[in-house]
Formats: structure tokens, C-alpha cells, sequence
């Protein structure tokens, strides 16, 4: 099994001589800072809009924002396939522009779209692509690789005979195979299913448990707030937040108490201090009020003496798709 975090101080032979001091002194930076990076494309969209923050190390970095706010310009900025019209990047302390090489061996991309040569194997893949990083043959990790994402057993099957899941798992052993510290995955499991989208969490969270960074794109917002230690989020160009997840999903100031009556709700209670009042059931009341201005125990109170029995009581707290939708709303 390789160890991602000790493999990249091995994996120091790619990197050229003259960079070794700027490896030691990028040891106390940020595994990615992008810093005033702006995009304006030939026809003149602006993708980025003057975005700048740090990717701290050793974390999960979630990258969220709606289609088209700008994730993948960003990333493939990162990968040297768009060129930024503004802003300085770096990675693993490299500048973007003045050491392409080695910012360039210090992380490996996941695509969105599943691109491979259908006639190599999973082995010849993965050691083509060792091949293109200049990784000597002796150095290359291919069979761990294969290993760590369950594919040994498809080592010599040609790759147009693997499952979308399978094809998934191998693109993530690609983008491994010059030990990067840093892993982008763009949007991993989108159309793939729950059972393999599992996987490729349990995959990823074992990734950095072994010191590798983690930035990850996707749609699945219960998942970011799951994974990801820090979440940015992307719209229209623009950064609207970067916080630590937790912190993020508490912005949501509102929460939901849903009581159960002892009779049919025939008319919905008003309140002035309730945001909102549905239905659920025949017997069931969802509220929702902003916690700054009240708790769980006022609105209780308030419906008790409007004369209604409380049989049963649940709070739903907001979650990062509530703050999500509240902050892409407002900066729309
Ligand atoms: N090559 C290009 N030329 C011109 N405009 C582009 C180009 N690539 C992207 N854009 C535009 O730039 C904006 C940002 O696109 P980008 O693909 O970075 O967004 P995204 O956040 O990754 O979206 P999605 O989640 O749909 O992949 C969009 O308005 C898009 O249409």
C-alpha cells in the first residue's frame, strides 16, 4: 500500500536540484494559494473575478459553487490548461508561472469526464502515465496503486472492459502516480451511484489520513459537509465564503421545530416571531424561526398558548444547503 504522505519527500527525485530550497521553505505555506487570480476567456466572459484564498494542508478542501460559477476555469488553471489573465497561483509553494515543473509535480488532477485509451490496461495506464512524469521505473507504484483502489484483479483487462465505477477508481490511481501531496478530485461522483460513491469517500478520506490534501468539487453538498474540512464557494466568479464547514453551516440562522398535535390542524396558527408555518400530516406543524431571536422553547410556549396540546416535538437544524442557497441567492 503506498503511503502518500512519505511517498512525496521520495518522490523528491523529480523534482530538480536547484528547487530543494524552495521545497524546505515551502514546507510552512499553504498546499495551494491562489492569490487575486482572475479569467476573462477570448470572448470576453469573466470566469474569475480577482478570487484569492489558501488551501490550508493535510485537510479536505470542498470548492462548491453552482454550474458555472467558475470551479473547473479554477482547477484547470491549477492543472496549466487555461492560462489566468490576473492573480498569481502557487502549489506546494511553487509559483504556477515561475516553476511550472514542480508545481506541477506536486498535485494530481482527477477530471470531471472519464478519459482513457481503451486499449491499454489498467497496469499499462497507469504506467504510461508514470512514464509522462518522468518516473523511473523502479520508482513507480503502479501494482500499489491498483491495489489501493481495488482494481488488481483488472491489472491486464483492457480498459474499455471496466465499469464507470471501475474507470472512476483508475482515474484517481492516475493522478497518483507521481505521489503528488495534493489531490483535486472535480466533481467524482457525479451520475455515479450511492454504494460507489461510498467507496470513493472512504477512498478519498483514507487518502488523507495519509497526508495527502484533499480539494474536492462537487455537487452533493451533504457530502461536502460531511468530508470536507473548509469549504469555499464560487459564484459567479467571485469567492462568497471560506470558512471552516462547521462554522459555515452554522451561519444558517434559521431552524425548524416541528410539533405533533392532539387533533387535526384545521387553520395554521400566525405568530409575528415564526418566519414560516406548514403543515405536515394531518396533525403536524413545521415552524421555522431565526435562532438569533428566539429558541426551541419560546416557540413551543407560543403555540401552547395559542391553546394547542403538544403530543411529540423534533428540531431540524439548517444544513450547508440552506447557507448554500442563502449566500448564492443574495450575491445572485
Ligand atoms: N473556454 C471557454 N470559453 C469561454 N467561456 C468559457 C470557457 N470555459 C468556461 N467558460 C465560461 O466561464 C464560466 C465558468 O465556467 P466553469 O466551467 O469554470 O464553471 P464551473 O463552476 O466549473 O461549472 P460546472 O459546475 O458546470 O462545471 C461559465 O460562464 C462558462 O460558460
Amino acid at each position: 500500500m503506498f503511503n502518500a504522505g512519505a511517498a512525496h519527500p521520495k518522490g523528491a527525485s523529480l523534482f530538480r536540484p536547484a528547487a530543494a530550497a524552495a521545497m524546505r521553505a515551502a514546507m510552512t505555506e499553504a498546499a495551494i494559494r491562489i492569490d487575486s487570480v482572475s479569467k476573462i476567456y477570448a470572448g470576453g466572459k469573466q470566469a474569475l473575478d480577482d478570487v484569492s484564498f489558501d488551501v490550508p494542508r493535510g485537510q479536505i478542501f470542498g470548492l462548491l459553487g453552482p454550474n458555472g460559477a467558475g470551479k473547473s476555469t479554477l482547477i484547470n488553471i491549477l492543472a496549466g490548461l487555461v492560462n489566468k489573465t490576473g492573480g498569481h497561483a502557487s502549489i506546494w509553494g511553487f509559483d504556477i508561472d515561475a516553476d511550472p515543473r514542480n508545481a506541477k509535480y506536486s498535485i494530481g488532477i482527477v477530471p470531471q469526464e472519464i478519459v482513457f485509451d481503451p486499449f491499454f490496461t489498467p497496469f499499462e495506464t497507469l504506467e504510461n502515465q508514470a512514464g509522462l512524469y518522468g518516473v523511473p521505473k523502479d520508482k513507480r507504484i503502479s501494482d500499489a496503486l491498483l491495489a489501493a483502489v481495488h482494481l488488481t484483479d483488472k491489472r491486464d483487462a483492457y480498459a474499455r472492459t471496466l465499469s464507470g465505477g471501475m474507470k472512476r477508481r483508475l482515474l484517481v490511481a492516475k493522478a497518483m502516480v507521481h505521489s503528488p501531496p495534493i489531490i483535486v478530485l472535480d466533481e467524482p461522483t457525479a451520475g455515479v451511484d450511492i454504494e460507489l460513491r461510498q467507496q470513493l469517500w472512504d477512498y478519498v478520506q483514507g487518502l488523507n489520513d495519509r497526508g495527502v490534501t484533499v480539494v474536492l468539487t462537487t455537487h452533493y453538498l451533504e457530502e461536502a459537509e460531511e468530508l470536507c474540512d473548509r469549504i469555499a464557494i464560487i459564484n459567479h466568479g467571485r469567492l462568497i465564503a471560506n470558512k471552516p464547514t462547521r462554522e459555515l453551516v452554522d451561519m444558517a440562522r434559521e431552524k425548524i421545530v416541528v410539533v405533533t398535535l392532539d387533533e387535526d390542524v384545521t387553520m395554521l396558527p400566525e405568530h409575528p416571531a415564526f418566519d414560516k408555518i406548514e403543515r405536515e400530516g394531518t396533525r403536524g406543524l413545521a415552524i421555522s424561526y431565526n435562532k438569533d431571536r428566539m429558541n426551541a422553547g419560546e416557540v413551543l410556549a407560543a403555540v401552547g398558548a395559542m391553546g394547542h396540546h403538544i403530543v411529540d416535538v423534533s428540531t431540524r437544524e439548517a444544513d450547508l444547503e440552506d447557507v448554500f442557497l442563502n449566500l448564492t441567492r443574495s450575491a445572485a
